[in-house]
């Protein structure tokens, strides 16, 4: 497969230093980053616990990049406004949370987000098919959500193929983006597989030059795509 998708980068603040949140979104924002990617745990979906809707308008007014904020929260209906009123510009859920994916995901874009529909290694792409027509964005979870600097799971790809294949066949745009473990190595097979937006915290955050590896990230895409002019920096809202 020859992927006709560019390739957009989602730094997660996960990785950054909270002490210097707002810097490091500026930070990142000013190095070329596309989206900055929201990781919000629970302590019940997944282990660890992470920041809530405060943080996340506290940072609002701090950069202009698209929010991006990934709930890894069960049950997850009660806080969808309060992420909403806090800036989110899309606001991703897990399949696996239940108990009413299809109602989750319209009172998501009743709020005025945009919705995702993130799927854990071990689910089945099958899982998402019925709500596609309410998401513009599949998150791929390519780690097991709970911390950052995992190990890749390359068992994941065929499934990114799938997914890809199966947003397509909607006929609308819908992203197909990758989380977990994502560096130099693993972001061109993703990328060949049919990814077209990536979250990656490790390999931006724990580097000294985030615009180098902001941009080394998504050359190492791109140069996975035969013949194509993309720059890799279409309008991240979509
Ligand atoms: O959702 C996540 C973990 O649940 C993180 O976004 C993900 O792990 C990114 O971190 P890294 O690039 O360091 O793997």
């Amino acid at each position: 497969m020859i992927p006709k998708h560019s390739a957009l980068i989602a730094p997660s603040l996960l990785a950054g230093d909270f002490s210097r949140a707002a810097e490091e979104a500026a930070a990142v924002e000013a190095a070329g980053a596309d989206l900055l990617h929201l990781d919000v745990m629970d302590g019940h979906f997944v282990p660890n616990i992470t920041f809530g809707a405060q943080f996340i308008k506290a940072l609002r007014p701090k950069t202009k990049l698209f929010f991006d904020v990934h709930l890894m929260v069960a049950p997850v209906d009660a806080h969808l406004k309060a992420f909403a009123d806090a800036g989110a510009d899309r606001i991703h859920v897990h399949v696996e949370a239940g108990p009413h994916l299809h109602r989750t995901l319209q009172a998501i874009r009743d709020l005025g987000c945009t919705a995702g529909v993130a799927i854990n290694p071990a689910t089945p792409a099958v899982a998402v098919a019925e709500v596609l027509d309410l998401v513009d964005a599949i998150l791929v979870m390519t780690v097991n959500p709970g911390w950052g600097g995992q190990k890749f799971i390359t068992s994941t790809l065929p499934k990114i193929t799938r997914l890809r294949e199966m947003a397509d066949a909607t006929g609308r745009d819908i992203a197909v983006q990758m989380d977990g473990g994502i560096d130099l190595e693993t972001i061109g097979p993703a990328h060949a597989a049919g990814a077209d937006r990536y979250v990656a915290g490790s390999a931006i955050f724990g580097t000294g030059d985030y615009a180098r590896a902001i941009d080394g990230l998504r050359r190492a895409a791109l140069a996975t795509v035969r013949g194509t002019g993309e720059d890799g920096r279409p309008d991240p809202m979509r």
